[in-house]
């Protein structure tokens, strides 16, 4: 997108400086066409292309500054968001960063269900999400926040039991700990401030959410061309999960046509066997770079 007039008019955005969500975030922002010079050794970059500017940062002051309008959008982690409470609107799940905060104590110990829970000490770095769900469940535990090596602290003696994230549940495991308690499901989201944006701001997020959702439509998506018999294409038209209608197209042959459409990946193999079963050859299947519905 070209600049606007108003140079001032410009979304900052938030993302994580150096972490899990790092690449990821940077790749999907690369994947809706915005390019950035050196994001590596600054805090604050320019995009080259769109009226945008990121702000890297930790991912625990990302939900606050949205927050306090110090950026436009963020992207970040819901775990983040709920443990400081900040007041924003989520704009979009994203499908990474996914994990769990959980309750997990040593496996062979005497913490085996959630009442036992009651009267013990547990370490996390999420102390407000502990508290919540130990005020819910109505239990008395003492919480000792810190920051890192969580997992590290039953065997350390400084907690019986711990809080934590986990994704595989490996690294429970490697610290002989087991999962009893899901408190909280987590994926990275897209936030976006609660304070009046200004006319020009509101139409750059919706031309960036335009964007994203095109990406992720075509990430989900697979264009397919094939080459079937032409009186099969009313039970293949039936078969395939199009957005549209296929493109049916004669071949020089006549009793065959060559088919074009696009297909949502997670029928992807269903549909494929189907419809080599009604007689389709030459089945191609491509990328899709991105979608405008
Ligand atoms: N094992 C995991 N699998 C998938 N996602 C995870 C996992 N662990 C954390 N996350 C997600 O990635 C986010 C960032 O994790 P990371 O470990 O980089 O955070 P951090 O150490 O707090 O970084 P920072 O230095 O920015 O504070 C987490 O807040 C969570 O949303
Ligand atoms: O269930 P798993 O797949 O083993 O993942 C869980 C681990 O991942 C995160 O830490 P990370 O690796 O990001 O390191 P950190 O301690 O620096 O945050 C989290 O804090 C857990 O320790
Ligand atoms: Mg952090």
């Amino acid at each position: 997108m070209e600049r606007t007039a108003d140079s001032k008019t410009s979304l900052r955005i938030a993302i994580q400086k150096s972490g899990r969500l790092t690449d990821k975030t940077i790749d999907l922002l690369k994947g809706i066409g915005l390019r950035f010079d050196d994001y590596k050794r600054n805090l604050l970059v320019k995009c080259r292309n769109f009226d945008v500017e990121l702000l890297l940062i930790r991912d625990d002051d990302i939900p606050e500054y949205v927050q306090d309008g110090v950026c436009d959008l963020g992207f970040v982690g819901a775990n983040v968001t709920a443990e400081t409470g900040a007041n924003v609107s989520v704009l979009r799940d994203l499908d990474y960063g996914v994990c769990r905060l959980s309750l997990a104590a040593p496996k062979d110990g005497d913490i085996q269900t959630t009442e036992d829970f009651d009267g013990k000490t547990i370490a996390t770095s999420y102390p407000k999400l502990t508290r919540d769900f130990l005020d819910k469940q109505e239990l008395n535990a003492n919480i000792v926040t810190i920051s890192g090596a969580v997992e590290v602290a039953p065997r350390l003696e400084v907690a019986d039991a711990i809080v934590d994230l986990v994704s595989t549940g490996n690294t429970l495991k490697a610290n002989g700990l087991q999962e009893l308690n899901t408190i909280l499901e987590s994926e990275t989201q897209l936030i976006r401030t609660n304070k009046e944006l200004s006319p020009g701001k509101k139409e750059l997020i919706d031309k960036f959410l335009q964007r994203m959702d095109g990406h992720q439509q075509a990430e989900r998506s697979r264009y397919i061309m094939m080459n079937a018999p032409k009186k099969a294409v009313p039970k293949i038209k039936d078969i395939i999960p199009s957005l549209n209608s296929p493109t049916v197209m004669p071949l020089a042959d006549e009793d065959m046509v060559a088919i074009h459409t696009v297909i949502p990946i997670d029928q992807f193999w269903i549909v494929m066997e189907k419809l080599k079963a009604e007689g389709a050859t030459g089945i191609v299947i491509l990328p899709i770079e991105s979608m405008i519905l």
